[in-house]
């Protein structure tokens, strides 16, 4: 009946899963983490409530009729780290093996006394790891009690699991080289500790491992294509098969390496890279098993049978049904626990979704090829397909009346700079904060017995108010410059837009981990997106008329809200950018009537949206600079535009960070000691820049002197007339003593390099 179908002749096909979200159905793993770190909670009872949560994650899986579950996908924090505990490659800092639970915390959280390991995103998520850091002294002696005791539970289930582990080459490329260091040096040594860890789980009688290598959808030069063929021949002296997973992109030039490594699976994303099955099932040799990951792992639409089938059905036929293996396109770490708790999101948009629980039960159907499953499949996808609500047409037609000009300022910045100088007369070095204040326990308080009902809505926002005036107040007396209103308000910077506009919806416990117990709820683009209404107008107005200074106005960039959210897959990404960038437009408009004479428009999620593939930069950066164009392009020369970027490697993005042409920047570069700024030197970066003078992520409070130091080495780069004197990033995760002192030694700072240089 289904064209699509598979046909009955060829059996049920096996089916895999990649990895489950850890944190809960109502991340309760968040919650027992938060108890053990304020010392409300004994380790024993973290580790108890962990164990629950994966029983109950492996009982999911069983009864989704899963054949292939993993384990060691569980994480009190972080896999990377976890890998790096595995093969015993601890920092010398933090001591050495084998780690208590307390040193593992160490390396993950910054404390007073001891930095943490630094934080950055995997590939083009949302999802942060902690970075390993490769020298010279490193040792690796390997740590499987963590692994063994995940197989162990699950035997205990009665399940039989097929343990993850990172991948060695991917996990030495994503650490970076402690002073120069060439993490290559090391390969020897952590092939040895890998053989040893497959040996390990060989004695346990393991039949087959899942090894990430997510590395191999990245350009990768000849000697670490022969590195994957040097490690993996050793590896391969295990008797244990291997699934060679990877995911987010094509394998593309590195298909020979893969294939080569002879191992006896290979899994392939075809969601993202559906034309790599033909080139993957032409290349694979004469046992290899292909796992192919067609229910999308990343986002959160139900999958189209009818695009999937085929697939399949082409992976049958060339491989023979035994061979062939349905899994998600990756990890569903990525997408929210389950949909059943949604009570309020339209029935409708609901029947169009699938969070990790119902993309289970994507796989199995396509597995199983249930008829029923079918049917109810292309009835949704024939709904969705047919929708109204998804199409605005004067979004349509405004976007199709875009002229050149309306993705320019009218003058330069050099005589925007001038108007400027006259307009707001600040000093040199002006000092400024990227925006968010605390948001302490009281705050979230009010907002959540807001949203239950609790509080009168004439009672939040009194509380806001109050909120907002000490803040400025704060502000004043602390010296800053140029102000903010503190974004008390907002529960997320993403989220707190997205309920503004149309085209968006929410879920109520939808959350996904950002890093360790915290995570993000992100909105979920289904239709055309617009602005009803003005969205940060009032807080923003109120907070001006409580001050004779400067005060800033804060928005969400078009990309970092694209980047964070669950983006629609029926139309464009670009074209959903280019729709929230309008919106945006009218309300950076509606700031500048009202008299804000500096708006902020935040981008730190610009590089995670960069391609995996460098071949495919120019056009994504060619659009997302167009997207933050068209949304600040519109003020006169007076207005000045600010900009602000964190949390990622900068430099090889540079010329389209300066093509943005905000007037300002503001950037993360703290933690780095500014080595970004050289490369804004090598490339003359011509507006003005604030690089972080202090890290946020720590509650440590940084000295005036440590800041002016590192002022001081801007200066050596830039001109005095360029630098701005800023925090690294908001200051939302910290609270108000340290926040305080921070911004009044960097204000400090700010007035002794203003005398030294006889400003
Ligand atoms: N979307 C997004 N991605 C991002 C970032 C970001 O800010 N947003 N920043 C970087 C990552 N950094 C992050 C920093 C902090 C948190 C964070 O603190 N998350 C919070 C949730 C934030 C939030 O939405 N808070 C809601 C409250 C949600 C909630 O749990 N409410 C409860 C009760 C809350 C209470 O009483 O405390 C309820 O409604 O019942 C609010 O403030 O309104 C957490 O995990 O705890 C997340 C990411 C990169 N990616
Ligand atoms: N304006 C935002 C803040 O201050 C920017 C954060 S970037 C992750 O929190
Ligand atoms: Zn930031």
């Amino acid at each position: 009946m289904f064209e699509g179908n598979l046909s009955k002749s060829i059996g049920k096909l096996k089916t895999a899963n990649l990895g489950f979200p850890r944190m809960g159905r109502q991340r309760e793993l968040k919650f027992a983490l938060e108890a053990y770190w304020s010392g409300k909670r004994v380790e024993q009872e973290l580790m108890s409530t962990a164990a629950q949560l994966r029983r109950e994650h492996w009982k999911l899986q069983q009864v989704a009729g899963l054949n292939s579950i993993p384990s060691n996908d569980f994480s009190l924090y972080d896999q990377v780290l976890d890998a790096l505990v595995l093969v015993g490659a601890i920092p010398e800092r933090f001591g050495s093996g084998p780690v208590t639970l307390e040193q593992y915390f160490q390396m993950a959280r910054n404390s007073p006394e001891q930095s943490a390991m630094e934080m950055t995103k995997w590939f083009d998520t949302n999802y942060h790891y902690l970075v390993p850091e490769w020298s010279e002294g490193i040792s690796f002696n390997i740590d499987t009690r963590k692994l063994l005791n995940e197989v162990h539970e699950a035997r205990d289930l009665g399940i039989e699991t097929r343990p993850v582990l990172i991948g060695p080459l991917t996990l030495l490329l994503l650490g970076k080289g402690v002073n120069g260091f060439d993490p290559m040096a090391l390969l020897p040594k952590l092939t040895t500790a890998y053989v040893q860890i497959l040996q390990v789980l060989e004695a346990e009688n393991i039949e087959w491992v899942q090894v990430d290598e997510p590395m191999l959808v990245t350009d990768l030069d000849a000697n670490v294509q022969s590195a994957y063929r040097q490690v993996y021949s050793e590896l391969k002296r295990v008797p244990v098969k291997l699934m060679l997973t990877t995911y987010f992109d094509t394998i593309g030039d590195n298909l020979r390496t893969a294939i080569e490594l002879d191992t006896a699976g290979l899994h392939i994303d075809v969601v993202r890279a559906p034309e790599q099955l033909e080139e993957t099932l032409q290349a694979l040799q004469p046992e290899q098993v292909l796992s192919v990951g067609c229910v999308e792992g990343r986002n959160i639409w139900l999958t189209d049978f009818f695009l999937a089938t085929p697939l399949l059905r082409k992976a049958v036929r060339q491989l023979g049904a035994d061979r062939v293996i349905v899994a998600p396109s990756c990890s569903l770490l990525h997408v929210p626990h389950d949909l059943r708790s949604e009570a309020e999101l339209s029935p409708r948009i609901k029947s169009w979704l699938r969070f990790a629980e119902e993309k289970l039960a994507e796989i199995s159907a396509l597995a199983s090829r249930d008829e029923v499953a079918y049917q109810a499949n292309a009835a949704a996808l024939a709904d969705r397909a047919s929708a109204e609500t998804t199409t605005n047409p004067n979004v349509r037609e405004a976007l199709t009346a875009l002229r050149p000009q309306d993705f320019l300022r009218r003058s330069p910045y050099p005589q925007r700079a001038i108007v400027q100088r006259n307009e707001l007369q600040l000093p040199l070095l002006p000092t400024t904060t990227i925006g968010s204040f605390p948001q302490t326990a009281e705050v979230r308080k009010h907002r959540a017995a807001h949203k239950h009902g609790h509080e009168t809505s004439e009672q939040y926002e009194a509380f806001l108010k109050d909120a907002i005036a000490q803040c400025i107040r704060e502000q004043e007396r602390i010296g800053l410059d140029v102000l903010v209103h503190g974004e008390f308000e907002r529960n997320d910077m993403v989220e707190y837009f997205a309920e503004f506009l149309d085209g968006f919806a929410f879920t109520e416990s939808g959350w996904v981990q950002s890093y360790g117990s915290r995570c993000v709820k992100p909105p979920i683009i289904y239709g055309d997106v617009s602005r009803p209404a003005p969205m940060t107008l009032k807080w923003t107005s109120y907070a001006r008329s409580l001050t004779s200074r400067p005060l800033k106005g804060m928005l969400t960039g078009p990309i970092t809200v694209l980047q964070w959210s669950f983006v629609r897959n029926d139309i464009s990404r670009q074209l959903t950018a280019w729709q929230i960038a309008l919106a945006l437009r009218d309300e950076v408009q509606d700031l500048e009537v009202a008299g804000i004479r500096i708006i902020q428009v935040d981008e730190p999620a610009l590089r995670e949206g960069l391609p995996l593939r460098c071949a495919d930069w120019p056009h994504y950066l060619d659009w997302a600079v167009k997207a933050f164009k068209l949304t600040t392009s519109s003020v006169e020369d007076e207005t000045q535009i600010h900009t602000h970027m964190c949390y990622c490697e900068f430099e090889d993005i540079l010329p389209s960070i300066a093509a943005l042409d905000a007037d300002v920047i503001s950037m993360e570069s703290a933690r780095s000691r500014m080595e970004l700024l050289e490369a804004f030197q090598s490339h003359q970066y011509p507006n003005e820049i604030g690089p972080g003078v202090y890290d946020i992520h720590s509650p440590r409070v940084p000295s005036a002197e440590e800041m002016q130091e590192l002022l001081s080495l801007a200066l050596d780069v830039l001109k005095p007339a360029q630098v701005w004197v800023n925090p690294d990033c908001g200051l939302k995760t910290r609270g108000w003593p340290e926040t305080v002192s921070a911004l009044e030694n960097m204000c400090k700072a700010a007035d002794r390099l203003r005398n030294q240089i006889g400003a």
